[in-house]
């Protein structure tokens, strides 16, 4: 399952999966399912499957396990893409940080994102386990402004560090069950995310970034998924993805 699946990062990692001869559920909001069709469209309707889901909702992500389920499909890896971003100050002339967008970027992004891990944990912890004893790979997306917020970004930055610190218990909370947890911290990708900002900041970021010196393609965070899924031994850790960019103030 990967939530978020419709756009983006979680898109270009629903294609590699289905490419790589996965199945994949693309669990987003209800808005996003003429995205998804084109995907199902693209790979078949025995590749990829679209769930409505909200992943705050306890109801909907429990909704797009159980679709799995019903199709027979065994869930091994949970890839949690689903995330909003604002720009506001903790002060600025406006006066204080609103306090209702500061909480909803938390209750998506981070909140969201344990919602869906501890789920889908429940889902995999019924596998059989292979020669590894393990059962299944969660995969979390946190960002690299979790360690180097810039200005107008402390909500985003919270909810992405909390992704990041989440990672090593999950882990270490799983292990029993043969359950994994990573997060990919990425850098600066050409998503319709990314276009939010002006195209002249979208330019002068891409510029920055040292090797290679462009804005990623979404593509390379699905290979490094893939890469996740795949090695046994990565687990409880954030791997940034970002061609050795820092991110200024
Ligand atoms: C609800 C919809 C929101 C849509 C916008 C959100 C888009 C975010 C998309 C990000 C997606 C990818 C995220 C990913 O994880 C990777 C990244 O993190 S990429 C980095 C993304 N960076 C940001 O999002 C920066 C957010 N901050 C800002 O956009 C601005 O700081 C602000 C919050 C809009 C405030 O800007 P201003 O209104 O200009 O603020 P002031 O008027 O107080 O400006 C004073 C002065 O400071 C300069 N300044 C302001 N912000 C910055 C900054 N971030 N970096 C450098 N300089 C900054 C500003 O230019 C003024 O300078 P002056 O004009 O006085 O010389
Ligand atoms: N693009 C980048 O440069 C970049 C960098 C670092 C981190 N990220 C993170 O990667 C993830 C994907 O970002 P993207 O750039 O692909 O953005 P995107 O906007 O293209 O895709 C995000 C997807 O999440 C979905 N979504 C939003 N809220 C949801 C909710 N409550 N429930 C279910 N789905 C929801 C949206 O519908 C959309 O399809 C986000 O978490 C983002 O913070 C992106």
């Amino acid at each position: 399952m990967v939530t978020g699946g419709a756009s983006g990062l979680g898109r270009a990692t629903a294609a590699h999966i289905a490419r790589s001869g996965g199945r994949v559920m693309v669990a987003d909001l209800p808005g996003q399912s003429g995205l998804a069709d084109e995907m199902i469209s693209e790979f078949g309707a025995d590749k990829v499957k679209f769930a409505a889901c909200d992943v705050t909702s306890e109801e909907d992500v429990s909704g797009a396990l159980a679709a799995m389920k019903a199709a027979d499909w065994s869930i091994n890896a949970s890839v949690s893409c689903a995330g909003i971003a604002v720009a506001a100050k903790t002060l600025s002339k406006k006066g204080p940080h609103d306090l209702k967008m500061f909480s909803t970027v938390i209750k998506v992004n981070t909140i969201g994102t344990f919602n869906v891990a501890r789920l889908a944990a429940e889902a995999m912890a019924a596998n059989e386990a292979d020669a590894n004893g393990q059962r299944g790979v969660i995969i979390n997306t946190a960002s690299i402004a979790a360690m180097d917020g810039q200005i107008g970004q402390v909500a985003y930055a919270s909810s992405k560090g909390a992704i990041t610190a989440m990672t090593l218990p999950i882990a270490r909370d799983l292990a029993p069950n043969g359950i994994r947890c990573m997060t990919v911290a990425p850098g600066l990708f050409l998503t319709p995310l990314l276009e939010k900002l002006p195209e002249k900041v979208q330019h002068h970021l891409g510029s920055q970034i040292p090797c290679p010196n462009r804005l990623g393609d979404p593509a390379e965070f699905g290979q490094l998924v893939g890469s996740i899924i795949t090695n046994p031994m990565l687990n409880g850790e954030t791997i940034r993805l970002d061609g050795a960019y820092r991110m200024p103030p």
